[in-house]
């Protein structure tokens, strides 16, 4: 599509982009990380879609179960490739975003480059990456993270899989002693993988040490056939995202060479001796690595689905605000731009959030290497609590983006059902979200009560502003409604750290206690992550170097952000005084200012996430708004439309039909 051929396009969409006050490609850098970025992006993106290899024959839904699978795979494979054969050094990680929207169902591949090759890269020592690590980026190998069994997939500590070492010939027995040892759910274990991470619990000299990750060869190398001792297999067609072949797979007293454990944190000695690791959950690290990357991968769902209901606002005309008029675009009614734009707000929140803990993230990584673990507790809450609500905002974003777009949000081609499909399995997978809260909780609460030591961890250091409680900003600037989430974050924290004393104290054991709080403790750890997320995207913003145009637009975005937020859970800024009625109703009213002011530029800030058509696939929000010829020629796809009177009708219909005559 060209973006300059005016002539082509809605005349909707034309009159809502000259309406831009600010420059879109400085916005776009801005969302990519930086201009070079932004370059590097749009050359993979090329790269991708000029090539016919990408293409699919038919529409996936039309697809059996087995065509999906085989034609995603292929396509995976041509990309790994395809990235391959590029000269230019590249860091496939760096760039996993920009693969987005290239396949349309899931990747078989994708746990191999997410989890597997992490994996070898932090569990494993030099000696193994030396074995593993070049052979699984050249593809040679392909695996995946085994950990979930059917029967645990929360509770690590819970799980059955053993792996017990025998000295005598220096190998590992792998077991699956139960049906509820089943491994179940990892992505591409079913048919795609020959290798794989298993996490499993270590049994050496009689003891058991707890989950620790394992490199396993799950199929022959040349014939691709399950070894003897291993059983594999699919899971079956799930909610979405049905191209990854999620497995199963069983082990009967399988083994394997003890040089199989990942050693790079803690060893299994030839004696069978055990060395302990520095930090006893450093084997959860491939977790935490992911969680990271998975703020960035909702904002980027986000920014997908907010593309197509912000065009589609703007093209689609309903009912009538002035009786008599024409009909007005949507996105002019107050209670769509509250559902659209809002949403556009997140996908900052979740951009710049992402950054922050990326940073972190390299800094804890570094001291790491030192052999400092203080702050991997830090890592570990910050990483649970943004990985919780970024996965959770932007799954009900997305679901709200297609609420937005009526009856057609609900149609396959507007590839809105897939987006949400493809977002709410991250509230799940890789730690459930409320699990994760919880953790975030155990955090505060330790935090709270330990004030007055210095931990050196930054995220919770506001818990000890005790003075803070009492006074309640009464100005109206971003910095000051930062303050109040913050008191809302520390008045919940408080008051969760009261009731649970106060039940110990009463003679209750600490957990009982814990569990009769967990919905106030769930309440504290979302109020904690929420006042990081709109501290990083106030500071953000604040110190941007940016022309004013786009400034104020993300001045307002932020605004909007925080005021919205405020609004939707304005029982806690009221209960701890950080806000009186009186406020509230007044940033009630601005936030209905805010929509206005942003609703002129929300076509053009949704144009500055610059995703192509190829990649939105969608019939509702190309860049050309030609959204109802669309609709037709895709509903002309469907097979059922290849002849006037399906086979079906004489098989069911006649004979019901003509039965009472
Ligand atoms: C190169 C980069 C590539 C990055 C990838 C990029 C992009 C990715 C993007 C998108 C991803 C896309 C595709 C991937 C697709 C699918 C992947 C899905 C894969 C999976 O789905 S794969 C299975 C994941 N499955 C889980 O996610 C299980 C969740 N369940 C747990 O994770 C634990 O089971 C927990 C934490 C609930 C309880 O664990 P527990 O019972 O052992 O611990 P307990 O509660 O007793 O806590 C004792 C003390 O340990 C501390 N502690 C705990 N964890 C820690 C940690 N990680 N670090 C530091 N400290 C930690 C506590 O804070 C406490 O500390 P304290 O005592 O001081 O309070
Ligand atoms: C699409 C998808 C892909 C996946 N890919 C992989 C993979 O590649 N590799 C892999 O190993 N696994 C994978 N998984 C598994 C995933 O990691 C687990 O499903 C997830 O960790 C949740 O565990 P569970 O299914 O046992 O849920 P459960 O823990 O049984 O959760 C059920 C309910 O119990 C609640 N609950 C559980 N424990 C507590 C608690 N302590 N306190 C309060 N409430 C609690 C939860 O909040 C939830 O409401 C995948 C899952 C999905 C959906």
């Amino acid at each position: 599509m060209d973006k300059n051929n005016e002539r082509e396009c809605n005349e909707d969409l034309i009159r809502e982009r000259r309406k831009c006050n600010f420059n879109i490609e400085e916005l776009t850098n801005i969302v990519d990380g930086g201009k070079a970025r932004t370059a590097r992006r749009r050359e993979i993106q090329r790269l991708l879609i000029n090539d016919p290899e990408f293409l699919d024959e038919i529409p996936q839904d039309y697809m059996s179960h087995e065509d999906r699978y085989s034609n995603e795979l292929r396509k995976s494979a041509h990309l790994m490739q395809k990235l391959a054969d590029q000269e230019s050094g590249h860091d496939i990680h760096q760039d996993i975003g920009a693969l987005t929207g290239i396949l349309k169902d899931g990747n078989p591949l994708m746990v191999h480059l997410s989890m597997f090759i992490p994996a070898i890269l932090g569990q494993a020592n030099s000696e193994q990456q030396e074995k593993w690590l070049g052979r699984s980026l050249r593809n040679e190998i392909i695996g995946t993270y085994a950990q979930t069994e059917l029967g645990h997939g929360t509770f690590v500590r819970g799980l059955e899989t053993r792996a017990t070492y025998d000295p005598t010939v220096e190998e590992f027995v792998l077991h699956t002693p139960t049906i509820t040892a089943t491994k179940w759910w990892p992505g591409g274990l079913g048919k795609t993988c020959n290798y794989c991470v298993v996490m499993a619990q270590l049994y050496t000299q009689g003891r058991c040490y707890g989950p620790h990750p394992f490199i396993v060869q799950l199929r022959d190398e040349e014939t691709h056939r399950s070894l003897p001792g291993i059983t594999l297999g699919e899971i079956g067609p799930r909610l979405g995202l049905n191209s990854n072949d999620n497995g199963f797979l069983k082990f009967e007293n399988h083994r394997i060479p003890r040089t199989n454990m990942l050693m790079k944190h803690s060893q299994v000695l030839k004696d069978g001796t055990y060395v302990k690791p520095l930090h006893n959950k450093l084997s959860y690290g491939t977790m935490m690595l992911v969680r990271v990357g998975i703020v960035g991968a909702c904002s980027r769902s986000l920014q997908y689905a907010v593309t197509i209901a912000t065009r589609y606002s703007a093209v689609r005309h309903q009912s009538e605000i002035v009786p008599g008029q024409p009909e007005p675009q949507i996105l002019d009614y107050q209670t769509q731009q509250y559902k659209v734009i809002p949403q556009i707000a997140s996908v900052f929140a979740l951009i710049f959030s992402a950054r922050s803990l990326s940073k972190i993230q390299s800094s804890v990584t570094a001291k790491l290497k030192d052999g400092n673990t203080d702050l991997l507790p830090e890592l570990h809450s910050l990483s649970s609590g943004l990985k919780a609500l970024s996965s959770s905002d932007a799954s009900w974003g997305v679901e709200v983006c297609r609420l937005a777009c009526g009856g057609h949000g609900y149609l396959a081609s507007s590839n809105l059902p897939r987006t949400y499909t493809g977002t709410t399995c991250a509230i799940t997978y890789e730690g459930e979200n409320t699990v994760l809260l919880l953790q975030v909780a155990r955090y505060l609460i330790k935090s709270y009560r330990s004030i007055g030591k210095e931990t050196g961890a930054s995220s919770v250091s506001y818990l000890a502003d005790q003075t803070s409680l009492a006074s309640s900003s009464s100005s109206f600037s971003n910095k000051a409604l930062v303050q109040a989430f913050k008191l809302s974050a520390l008045s919940l924290v408080a008051e969760a750290e009261a009731r649970l004393q106060k039940l110990c104290d009463m003679g209750q054991e600490f957990y009982h206690a814990w569990n009769y709080c967990s919905v106030l403790l769930l309440k504290c750890a979302e109020a904690h992550t929420r006042y990081y997320i709109c501290e990083k995207y106030e500071q953000t913003v604040d110190s941007l170097k940016a022309s004013e145009g786009v400034k104020n637009v993300l001045q307002s975005l932020c605004r909007l952000y925080l005021i919205y937020h405020i609004t939707l859970t304005h029982g806690d800024f009221l209960k701890c005084g950080a806000l009186t009625p009186r406020n509230i109703a007044v940033l009630e009213g601005e936030m209905c200012d805010l929509l206005a002011v942003l609703r002129p530029q929300a076509v053009s800030i949704v144009d500055a996430f610059d995703i192509p058509d190829e990649l939105l696939g969608s019939t509702l929000g190309c860049w050309d708004g030609n959204v109802y010829q669309r609709l037709y020629d895709e509903a002309l796809k469907s097979p059922l439309n290849k002849t006037d009177v399906p086979d079906a009708y004489y098989k069911y219909l006649l004979p019901l039909m003509k039965s009472s005559l």
